[in-house]
């Protein structure tokens, strides 16, 4: 069992020991003997030294849809039948929008929570499930990336993510060097992979090459490839579907989306699928589609590319959408009852007797893998995520200046403060004021964004099958840390000695610990809210007046005696008041001095600090019940964050 508490797959990798740059045939190019070790046997399951045979039979796929509280189910692939057999390159084309992408995700197992599948899918006989994600590698149609590192690091976490824990460090840098050596991605290897709000660092061809690479890295059976050579020069797509080829020649089977490839790269594909309007409109070699045309009488012009032929003849073209729809129709039932066809239905009903016939007794995807332990999953990604955060300028660096700004800015506005005097008094509640409040809202808004912002490539590579949530989650929280408390550090630094609070080093360090705990609860806040919401907007929406209430709890603003009934229990999960108390119990417990100096005849002086606390009905006892429920809330908030995170991949 993994992490994830699904079953572990045995995954392992070939490495070679080829120069980077150089792009050798033969390490992909298999021997005669290892070509007869794939052949299939039955007599166990082990798609990975076999190869692997796709066949999906009477395949519909649905996507769930709710509008105004009523659910509707829109179909967009019509119980198709097919099958890729081992070493296959295929092509799927079809128009856009014809169901491309949704018919290639649910052959991956890697449809979104609204879709629905119906039929058979299965790999060497075997129903696809679970499994798929350590069996196979789906480059998606845009790439998502941590732009802030460079592609050396970007490939490194992975390898520390996805390879056997044994795999010497010396073994990753070689298959990385290879791997990147192969999709001609060494002369970048140290630059920044950057963002579409960023100085460009990798072109967009570079991307879709560094994408690739990253599902290489486990040497997976089979390959799923969304548009792979959509943004890519006519140079770097001849590059790497000719790479592609050589890997199918080498018993991968590679299935990619296409979008008018030219003739030459269209040629290296061994396989064809037509998908129009959900359906398979033609299924064989690429020579034998032009037949499959011909015969029904739609010749293709000697002056077009196949490829493009295809998709004009079964496109949807606006103001004629009937006509297409006759058109698409005619020729997905004439294949219906092709000889193609007909191939095809051998091989899944072959694949379908093979596995009921045979029932494999070892189910072995990858023999003796042994996956990264989770701790150090945790470890690889809190580096990813701290990397981010340095290299990200807007982030932490600015962060601390800022606090340094607002601190002194605090500092110098009471310097010379005499908390020994009616004004002081006044003063000193002030400072507590600003040092609790700008604690407490900045951090809590800006974290706002941090785990939204990753969303996506989270959900991405969970679905892949890298790492659990919870693993995400602790990463992403341990590398705020730091930040989370050298932030306060550095406000009650530039602030506390300077702005009349009681300067003693006890005093000093308990003050800065309760507004590390402060930040840190606040904090924690925000990231609940920003996980349980869809958007950071919406998150806002409920943030807004739920601080409301709890600044208006605080004890500064109403005495807590006096709270009505019906909100007095508010106080209890308000670490504003937690930590407005705590901070006043440490400037005012045994204070007994306070001068009445100056005072206006009439009006009330205060002489001690049993009289300041109260005033706002705080006890001077509480110092520990105050850091207590801070420590409580803290936890109580970063587990319900961790349940709001889960929720949102529960429904992906
Ligand atoms: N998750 C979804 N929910 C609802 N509808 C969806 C979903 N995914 C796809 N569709 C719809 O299914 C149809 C097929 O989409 P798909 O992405 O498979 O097409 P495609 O052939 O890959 O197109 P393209 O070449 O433009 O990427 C489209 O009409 C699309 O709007």
């Amino acid at each position: 069992m993994d992490e994830t508490g699904e079953e572990t797959p045995m995954i392992a990798f070939r490495t070679n020991g080829s120069s980077p740059e150089s792009y050798n045939e033969s390490e992909i190019t298999l021997s005669l003997e290892s070509v007869k070790r794939r052949l299939r046997t039955y007599a166990r399951w082990s798609p990975v030294e076999e190869g692997v045979t796709l066949a999906w039979d009477n395949l519909s796929i649905y996507a769930t849809t709710k509008s105004k509280g009523r659910i509707s189910h829109k179909r967009i692939i019509n119980g198709v039948t097919g099958a890729v057999k081992a070493g296959s390159l295929v092509a799927i084309m079809g128009s856009s929008g014809a169901g491309k992408s949704t018919l290639m995700s649910a052959l991956a197992h890697r449809t979104l929570g609204n879709m629905l599948i119906e039929g058979t899918i299965l790999i060497n006989g075997r129903q696809i499930g679970n499994y798929m994600k350590f069996l196979s590698g789906f480059m998606h149609q845009e790439d998502i990336f941590v732009p802030y590192l460079t592609v050396r690091e970007h490939m490194n976490i992975m390898a520390n993510l996805k390879l056997d824990r044994r795999t010497s460090a010396k073994d990753k840098r070689q298959l990385i060097n290879n791997v990147l050596g192969q999709l001609g991605l060494i002369k970048c290897i140290d630059s920044r992979i950057g963002g579409i709000d960023q100085d460009k660092a990798l072109s967009g061809g570079e991307k879709k090459r560094l994408a690739f690479a990253t599902e290489l890295l486990t040497d997976p059976p089979i390959l799923f490839c969304d548009e792979p050579t959509t943004g890519l020069d006519s140079y770097s797509a001849q590059k790497l579907v000719t790479m592609m080829n050589r890997m199918a020649a080498a018993g991968k089977t590679i299935l990619c989306t296409i979008h008018q490839p030219s003739s030459d790269i269209f040629a290296m594909f061994s396989q064809l699928i037509l998908v129009a309007d959900g359906r398979i409109a033609f299924m064989g070699s690429n020579y034998s589609a032009l037949e499959f045309f011909e015969r029904m009488g739609y010749v293709c012009p000697s002056s077009y590319s196949p490829a493009d032929f295809y998709i004009k003849t079964l496109a949807m073209t606006p103001g004629y959408e009937d006509n297409s729809r006759q058109t698409i129709k005619r020729i997905c039932d004439q294949f219906a009852v092709s000889d193609y066809a007909k191939e095809v239905e051998i091989v899944v009903q072959y694949e379908l007797h093979m596995g009921k016939a045979v029932v494999p007794n070892k189910f072995e995807l990858r023999q003796d893998f042994q996956p990264i332990r989770w701790p150090v999953k945790i470890f690889w990604l809190t580096q990813r995520w701290f990397l981010e955060l340095l290299r990200n300028p807007s982030l932490e660096i600015m962060k601390l200046f800022q606090r340094l700004f607002i601190g002194l800015i605090v500092g110098f506005c009471y310097l010379g403060t005499d908390a020994l005097t009616q004004n002081g008094v006044q003063s000193i509640e002030g400072v507590i004021f600003m040092f609790v409040s700008e604690n407490t809202f900045n951090p809590m808004y800006s974290v706002l964004a941090h785990f939204p912002s990753y969303l996506p490539l989270f959900l991405r590579e969970y679905k892949s099958g890298l790492y659990h949530p919870f693993t995400y989650y602790l990463s992403r929280i341990l590398s705020l840390l730091p930040g989370f408390i050298l932030e306060p550090v550095v406000f009650v630094l530039s602030a506390y000695w300077i702005s009349g609070l009681r300067p003693t080093g006890y005093i000093f360090a308990v003050t800065s610990f309760v507004i590390i705990l402060t930040m840190n609860v606040s904090s924690a806040c925000g990231i609940m809210f920003s996980n349980a919401f869809e958007s950071v907007p919406t998150a806002l929406a409920y943030l807004v007046p739920f601080d409301y209430v709890h600044m208006i709890t605080s004890g500064v603003f109403i005495r807590l005696s006096t709270l009505p009934k019906l909100l007095s229990w508010v106080k209890y999960l308000s670490w504003l008041m937690y930590s407005t108390e705590a901070l006043n119990i440490l400037q005012w417990n045994g204070v007994t001095n306070i001068t009445c100096e100056n005072q206006p005849q009439g009006v009330p002086c205060i002489r001690n600090g049993t009289e300041i606390l109260e005033r706002y009905s705080f006890s001077e006892n509480n110092l520990p019940t105050d850091i207590f429920g801070m420590i409580i809330l803290l936890f109580g908030f970063y587990i319900l964050g961790y349940f709001f995170l889960w929720r949102k991949v529960r429904h992906y």
